[in-house]
């Protein structure tokens, strides 16, 4: 299956340090380091120290900030993002974030302003390029750090290969460093010194017919539409009692699950307040969606699983404009209190394994009644346990997860618990 790799795929050759202009000089571990420590790369420095005056830009441009309280603001980024943001290695899809969507993951809880740095042209104020830091508590094996996530870098097709890029990252360090940040995760399909870890794509199809008109599925060879449509069929209706959406009074309890359940994994994110739950898990229309489990007899929450919407855009195809891909999002289940021990033969605890498969299975269920093309989702957390039942296929993407300033051993894909949007 096609996927949108961010950008390119891992197998594509990496330049040599010497090669990298601009990581070579800032606080990332070398290709060919092998990290047994852990902490900061370089110190952090106080705080007043840090530079008041913003990167240089070349002086055709200026730097502005977004707010995506403000609609106008919020179209202007839609609209850069929609023509000019990730696409697959062969220019057959690109990535359709929503306005709401992007209110959504660039204004959690302590969002700021000045974190959604853009730049305009200074003759006619055009919006062309920009990058996004939000704020995530990151545990990464035994050490929890307040870091900044940094997402949506992108530059206009017209303006790439000019260095502009480096210069954005060196903005948005200098603002995180003035709020006393000093460390930072971010993902991406290009391979950059150094990856701490790389979790492949899998695609669910729920709409076989429309994924091969568009070019995203083929029929596999001796096979024919009609048997692949019968192959991917989903049930009408969900199996677990007790499975509903999730509401504003589950919030305390899925609190409590989703950070416990974190804890199974060496690369994690901690939702601290009820407010940080609340944003990123509880349903907000169009752009995610979140079920429970609530005990029929005890009415506590024992499970949750929630994915995303991200569409995106069929670049030169006749018939279809969009391809409505939901996202696996995050999960839990307080199945791993009763143990995880008893194992089938190939090592797969046997009653997360059932329950995890029961969550996705009921996930599909629900993501194919909204009309979804297909389910994406990557090769971490737990979801190895479900992806081949739940007829996933590898698809040909990678995505790589990176620290900035953060000496880390490396993360095996199945200890990663952070999922980026
Ligand atoms: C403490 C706080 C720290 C905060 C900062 C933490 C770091 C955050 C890092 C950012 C995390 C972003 C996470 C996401 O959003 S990942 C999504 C990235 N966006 C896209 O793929 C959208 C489509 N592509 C574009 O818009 C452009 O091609 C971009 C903007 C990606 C590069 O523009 P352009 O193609 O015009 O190139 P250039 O001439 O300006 O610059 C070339 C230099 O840029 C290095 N490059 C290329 N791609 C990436 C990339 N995805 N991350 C980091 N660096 C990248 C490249 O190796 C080279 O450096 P070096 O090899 O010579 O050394």
């Amino acid at each position: 299956m096609q996927s949108l790799a961010l950008q390119e795929s891992t197998g594509k050759e990496k330049k040599t340090m010497a090669e990298h202009r601009f990581w070579n000089t800032q606080p990332v571990p070398k290709h060919d380091e092998n990290i047994t420590d852990m902490g900061p790369i370089e110190p952090s420095i106080p705080v007043d120290q840090v530079s008041k005056e913003l990167t240089a830009l070349p002086k055709e441009f200026e730097w502005c900030e977004l707010d995506m309280t403000i609609e106008k603001d919020a179209k202007e980024l839609y609209d850069l993002l929609t023509l000019n943001y990730v696409e697959d290695d062969e220019a057959q899809f690109r990535f359709d974030y929503s306005v709401n969507f992007l209110k959504w993951a660039l204004q959690p809880p302590n969002w700021r302003k000045d974190w959604l740095v853009g730049v305009r042209v200074a003759s006619n104020k055009k919006l062309v390029a920009f990058i996004s830091a939000i704020p995530v508590q990151l545990r990464t094996f035994d050490k929890s750090t307040l870091m900044t996530e940094i997402n949506f870098l992108n530059v206009h097709k017209k303006l790439r290969s000019k260095r502009l890029a480096p210069v954005m990252i060196r903005e948005i360090t200098r603002r995180s460093h003035i709020h006393g940040i000093f460390q930072a995760v971010y993902t991406a399909g290009a391979v950059l010194p150094k990856p701490v870890s790389t979790c492949q794509y899998f695609h669910r199809s729920l709409n076989p017919k429309k994924l091969v008109e568009c070019g995203f599925s083929r029929i596999p060879q001796s096979w024919t539409l009609a048997r692949m449509i019968k192959h991917f069929k989903v049930p009408e209706k969900t199996s677990i009692p007790g499975f509903r959406e999730m509401q504003q009074k589950d919030v305390p309890e899925v609190l409590v699950l989703v950070n416990k359940y974190l804890e199974r994994f060496d690369f994690a994110p901690q939702f601290e307040t009820n407010a940080d739950v609340e944003h990123w898990i509880l349903p907000h229309k169009d752009v995610v969606w979140s079920y429970v489990v609530e005990d029929p007899t005890t009415k506590k929450i024992t499970d949750m699983v929630s994915f995303y919407s991200l569409p995106s855009s069929v670049i030169g195809n006749p018939k279809h404009k969009t391809l409505n891909a939901a996202y696996l999002f995050y999960y839990g289940t307080d199945i791993i209190s009763k143990g995880t021990e008893d194992k089938h033969e190939d090592g797969t605890p046997k009653l997360l394994s059932k329950r995890l498969n029961e969550l996705v299975g009921d996930a599909l269920v629900m993501a194919k009644r909204l009309g979804f093309d297909v389910m994406n989702g990557l090769q971490l957390m737990d979801n190895g346990l479900v992806l081949q039942q739940q007829k996933f296929g590898a698809g040909d993407g990678h995505l790589n997860y990176y620290l900035y300033n953060w000496r880390c051993p490396d993360v095996d894909d199945k200890k990663v618990g952070l999922v980026m949007l």
